[in-house]
């Protein structure tokens, strides 16, 4: 059985994606660390390894897709033959599987061209192979803002971090008020471009690696003119940083980068804003950004075949390959297959997914779930319980279209106006929720709570939009806020921030873990419904779910008979979730899920599910012994009970 604190840790801290460039923040410098005393003078280059999975199958079938012109041919050398990049008119080019794959199956893997850390996580993670802080991490003593496990990471990463300490240190000095302020630093997307811009330098124009940078799809002419727009105003500003950051302060400081006027800066901006991705822990949680020419080849679905995971395969033992990204099949993919990920969230409605893809990547996504089939079933996404409960859905209403009627027994929905009306004050409560999630969580907590049972009361199915967002966001901040297992070595004395919340005694500890389980089991559901089987989210709040199951219940209902009752005598209590055998079993069975999902979402074979899906295994292995001590303990009870009778 285990306790809150991991699944604390794992929840705390959840940022978004990091784009965008906010003043430059103060980041704390944690204490007790190791400082590096000596800096390795070593320029290790970083090339991408290609890590490259075994391949079997057959041959491909002809598609109507044309294969990439010869002159690229010699870059992305880190795709395996298995892969065929070819190109369309209307997607550009795309990667496409020569062969049968099925769901779990690693279709490639390769380490990213340029990676960095967000400024909230450089002091917990490593800044070279992305790793958790086990023990202390060494600091480095120039900038003081980036750490490293070990002097093999420190040295791996030094070509790089010469030149980032400096910009660092420049950037800084230039934003504290006083010496004795934390350093500032600029945020990832910032450090990533002059990490890609300081590499091209290196390396060199006609390097493999700046061509295939310089190959990345840009946006630069579609972008909207008008100077005030949001884009326009997010590229001034990651312009103007990344310009600070490099010490540019002449166009011969520009040419140096290669960049010989403002469109190539533009340029390669855009670049980076379509072709990024989200550095993660093996638990989904966002680290950083980061660059992959190769995976930046894959175009999107809604309905994705695949995904890009950093799973952590092998631990410690391959650190010098991580972050290792890898691209996972999530679905069944026939030879001459595209290989489609999704660039964003998919479990937003079409509206949503369709606004976003447009804005950051310039194109109206036709696929299935974006322009359905007329015959295609009711996206649950968007869905409503039948009027007439017969177990069949409607599509929500919306303000344009009112009309709407039960797939199955075509039963029409009547009070749309409530239905509309629940849907705006959940979008509503949900923004605001986000917005608090950080600076009040407990009003955030208040809000998702209250508002959640307004929508399934407005008959919202567990995965439509605004519901499954604020179940997901509700069951995020319960976690993240479940008081932590007492010592009885210490005794705790609150500060009046946490009084409040605190809770009282056992009883009050057990009704906040129940409801935490009860918030997980809503939100997992809603992800079933509009998730592919084996989609790591999917995985990850399962197996979230199954760890909260099996924490020691700090006062289980089965231990509260009644006198005269021996315990365990009424069995589990009525309703969810169940209380002491029954939900050590279901716990289990919870745990064995999440294993089946995960080993499809981040990988099976050596992969295991990633650092979650072995994790859950041994969680799973501890519960089957639990169960075989009760199950042994009953029947110890029972053959007394059967002797004392015979007696
Ligand atoms: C990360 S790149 C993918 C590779 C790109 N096709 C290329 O040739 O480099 C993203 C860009 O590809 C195009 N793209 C990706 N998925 C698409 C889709 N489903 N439909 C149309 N265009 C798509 C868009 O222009 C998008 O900004």
């Amino acid at each position: 059985m285990s306790d809150f604190a991991s699944l604390k840790r794992q929840r705390e801290a959840k940022n978004a994606k990091s784009f965008t460039v906010p003043p430059p923040s103060a980041v704390s410098i944690a204490s007790g660390t190791t400082e590096t005393r000596e800096e390795p003078r070593n320029e290790s280059s970083q090339e991408s390894p290609a890590v490259i999975n075994s391949e079997q199958g057959n041959s491909s079938p002809g598609i109507d897709v044309k294969p990439t012109p010869s002159s690229s041919s010699s870059l992305y050398g880190s795709l395996p033959p298995s892969l065929d990049i070819r190109t369309t008119t209307d997607k550009g080019r795309g990667i496409y599987s020569k062969y049968t794959r099925r769901p779990g199956d690693v279709l490639f893997a390769v380490k990213p061209h340029a990676a960095a850390l967000s400024a909230a996580k450089l002091t917990d993670y490593c800044s070279c192979c992305t790793a958790a802080r086990q023990g202390s991490l060494r600091r480095c003593t120039g900038c003081k803002v980036v750490y490293y496990c070990d002097a093999s990471c420190q040295s791996r990463d030094w070509a790089f971090h010469k030149l980032e300490c400096a910009a660092i240190q420049r950037w800084s000095g230039a934003s504290r008020k006083t010496d004795v302020d934390a350093p500032v630093i600029p945020a990832d997307a910032i450090r990533c471009l002059a990490r890609m811009v300081w590499r091209k330098q290196k390396l060199g124009v006609d390097s493999t690696w700046a061509k295939e940078i310089d190959a990345l799809e840009s946006h630069r002419t579609s972008l909207s003119k008008d100077p005030n727009s949001q884009v326009s105003q997010m590229y001034a500003q990651l312009a103007h940083a990344l310009v600070n950051f490099l010490g540019i302060a002449s166009p011969q400081d520009m040419a140096a980068y290669s960049l010989q006027s403002a469109a190539d800066l533009v340029d390669l901006i855009s670049r980076f804003t379509t072709n990024t991705f989200t550095i993660s822990t093996p638990s989904l949680e966002p680290l950083g950004a980061c660059v992959s020419p190769s995976v930046a080849l894959i175009n999107h679905s809604c309905d994705p075949n695949a995904v890009v995971v950093f799973p952590r395969p092998n631990g410690e033992a391959r650190k010098e390959v991580e972050p290792l990204m890898q691209v996972i099949a999530l679905k069944h993919i026939a030879a001459g297959d595209e290989i489609l990920t999704s660039y964003i969230d998919t479990t937003l409605p079409r509206d949503k997914r369709q606004k976003i893809l447009q804005e950051t990547y310039h194109f109206t996504c036709k696929c299935a779930l974006c322009a359905p089939a007329a015959d295609a079933p009711v996206d649950l996404r968007e869905a409503i319980w039948c009027p007439k409960k017969c177990g069949g859905v409607c599509p929500l209403p919306t303000e344009e279209n009112s009309l709407t009627r039960c797939s199955r027994c075509k039963s029409p929905l009547k009070d749309t106006d409530a239905v509309l009306d629940a849907v705006r004050v959940g979008q509503e409560a949900l923004d605001k929720a986000e917005a608090l999630q950080v600076s009040d969580p407990e009003k955030s907590i208040q809000l998702t709570t209250k508002l959640v049972p307004i929508l399934i009361s407005a008959g919202l199915v567990p995965g439509s939009h605004p519901l499954l967002a604020l179940a997901r966001l509700n069951a995020s901040l319960l976690i993240t806020h479940l008081p932590s297992a007492p010592d009885p070595a210490v005794e705790e004395v609150h500060s009046p921030a946490t009084q409040a919340s605190a809770p009282s005694g056992p009883a009050e500890a057990q009704a906040l873990l129940d409801d935490a389980i009860c918030a997980a089991a809503r939100a997992s559901a809603g992800l079933g419904q509009v998730l592919a089987e084996g989609h790591p989210v999917r995985g990850v709040a399962l197996a979230e779910l199954g760890k909260l199951l099996s924490v020691d219940e700090p006062d289980p209902a089965h231990a509260r008979a009644p006198v005269g009752l021996p315990n365990g005598a009424m069995g589990a209590a009525p309703g969810y979730p169940p209380s002491g055998p029954p939900r050590v079993k279901l716990a289990y069975e919870t745990l064995l899920r999440a294993r089946a999902e995960l080993v499809i979402g981040f990988g099976g074979g050596t992969n295991e599910g990633g650092t979650v899906g072995r994790g859950v295994r041994e969680m799973a292995a501890e519960l089957e012994k639990e169960m075989q001590v009760w199950a042994a303990g009953v029947k110890n009870v029972l053959s007394d009970q059967h002797g004392a009778g015979r007696r």
